[in-house]
């Protein structure tokens, strides 16, 4: 399907859960997913949640707890760093900004391919800590697994529904009799799903459109050749549509690479031969969702970098650590989003509001905002700042309605 073929096939599944609701989700739970759970429901319940923890051996508990740990403090931090009203007096006016978190999220976790558990913490957590109340878990039924449903406890996830792909997206956007309504949907997913996103947007908010994973590398004539090779085949491992990239200064580290590459990963790979600076250039340009400078002197390269959704610096740190541990969220931009914008984060929860008060002494302030209305001919935005200074008594005077305008 083309990228206008995609298009209508998803609005007409949108449309058909926003017209029929969860007699729509079963239909389509039965045609893509092949389950049928028109008797069941598809909201998970909380005995399933709890016997799937039992069930979680302690060593992987712990796996997920450290990854838990470091990315939850990396977010508080981040959510420290944002101001949470600021506001300065001049001449009399009063002028501020605060932030407030949107009320409730849908976080979508892709499972088509892979299970993604970590992907549950990877979305849930900034919201956690820009302090949304409601937060909403949908994953394909394939996906819900013990270690999914586990991470989910972890974050404290409550309403957790077995639906993946469109359906899901347009569930969240539009609710069923199962499923309330959500204020914003944040997630990767596959082609289908940021399409569906795509076309909700406006009607519920979302992070950004993450699809098929990309990683760029550049590397310097030193790199171990087998450090780039886990790393282009990790993130070419996702899915065939997953895009890889590199840029080297080396001829001969090149073909090195690509000797020790399956055939299936060198489709999935563009090279190029050139200058680390230029690189650089190149990568700006492409605004890859994952960026690693495998580099021994990065410093002046970093400070180059214009256009990448996460950037991992020099010979010892994988994508992969980004991916599962690190701190910062794995749901980055893709296909080129990266150069208009960022990764989730606890920014991606949050809304801002400007606050103005004016007083009395505003009378030249006043009369500018009368003057930019006449300029306009909006008569009543002219009278609403002349009546506080001018004409107070404008309404109060007149017998009868005002004009309609
Ligand atoms: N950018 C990121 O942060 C990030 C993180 C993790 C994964 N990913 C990407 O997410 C993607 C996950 O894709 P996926 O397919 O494995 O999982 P997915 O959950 O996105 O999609 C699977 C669902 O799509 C639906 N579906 C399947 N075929 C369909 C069809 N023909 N028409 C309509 N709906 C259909 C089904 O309901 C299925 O359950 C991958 O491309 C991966 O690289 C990105
Ligand atoms: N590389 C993916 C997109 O950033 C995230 C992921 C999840 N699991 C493994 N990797
Ligand atoms: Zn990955």
């Amino acid at each position: 399907m083309d990228a206008k073929q995609i298009s209508t096939y998803v609005s007409d599944i949108i449309e058909d859960i926003k017209n029929n609701g969860d007699k729509a989700v079963f239909k389509y739970l039965k045609k893509f997913d092949n389950v049928d759970l028109s008797k069941r429901g598809y909201r998970v319940s909380q005995k399933v949640i709890d016997d799937a923890v039992k069930r979680i051996p302690k060593l992987l508990k712990n796996v997920i707890k450290s990854s838990y740990s470091n990315i939850l403090a990396y977010h508080k931090y981040e959510r420290s760093q944002i101001k949470k009203r600021w506001n300065y007096v001049k001449n009399g006016l009063k002028i501020g900004q605060f932030y407030t978190p949107v009320e409730s999220t849908g976080i979508y976790v892709p499972g088509g391919r892979f299970s993604y558990p970590s992907t549950v913490i990877m979305t849930a957590v900034p919201a956690m800590a820009a302090g949304v109340k409601r937060i909403v878990m949908v994953t394909p039924p394939k996906n819900m697994n013990d270690t999914v449903l586990f991470s989910a406890k972890l974050c404290g996830i409550k309403e957790i529904y077995c639906i993946g792909g469109v359906m899901a997206v347009g569930a969240l956007a539009y609710g069923t009799k199962t499923l309330k309504k959500v204020d914003m949907i944040a997630g990767p997913g596959n082609a289908y799903v940021n399409e569906a996103k795509r076309q909700v947007f406006g009607r519920v908010g979302i992070d950004s459109l993450a699809g098929p994973t990309e990683v760029a590398i550049i590397a310097d004539k030193d790199v171990p050749a087998d450090y780039v090779v886990a790393d282009i085949m990790a993130q070419a491992e996702h899915d065939p549509l997953a895009k890889t990239y590199l840029l080297c200064e080396a001829a001969e580290k090149i073909s090195e690479i690509k000797k020790l590459l399956p055939k299936e990963a060198l489709k999935q790979l563009k090279t190029e031969l050139c200058s680390l600076n230029k690189a650089v250039g190149i990568v700006n340009n492409i605004a890859p969702e994952h960026l690693e400078l495998l580099v021994k002197n990065y410093q002046v390269l970093l400070k180059s970098v214009k256009n990448a959704g996460a950037i991992f610096v020099g010979y010892q740190t994988p994508t992969a650590s980004g991916d599962y541990w690190a701190g910062p969220s794995h749901v980055l931009p893709t296909n080129g989003s990266a150069k208009f914008s960022s990764g989730l984060s606890v920014m991606t929860f949050l809304k801002r509001s400007a606050h103005i008060e004016m007083s009395k002494n505003n009378k030249k302030a006043y009369k500018t905002i009368a003057d930019f209305a006449q300029a306009e001919s909006m008569q009543y935005h002219k009278k609403s700042a002349e009546v506080r200074y001018l004409i107070p008594s404008f309404f109060a005077n007149r017998k009868g309605r005002t004009a309609d305008i």
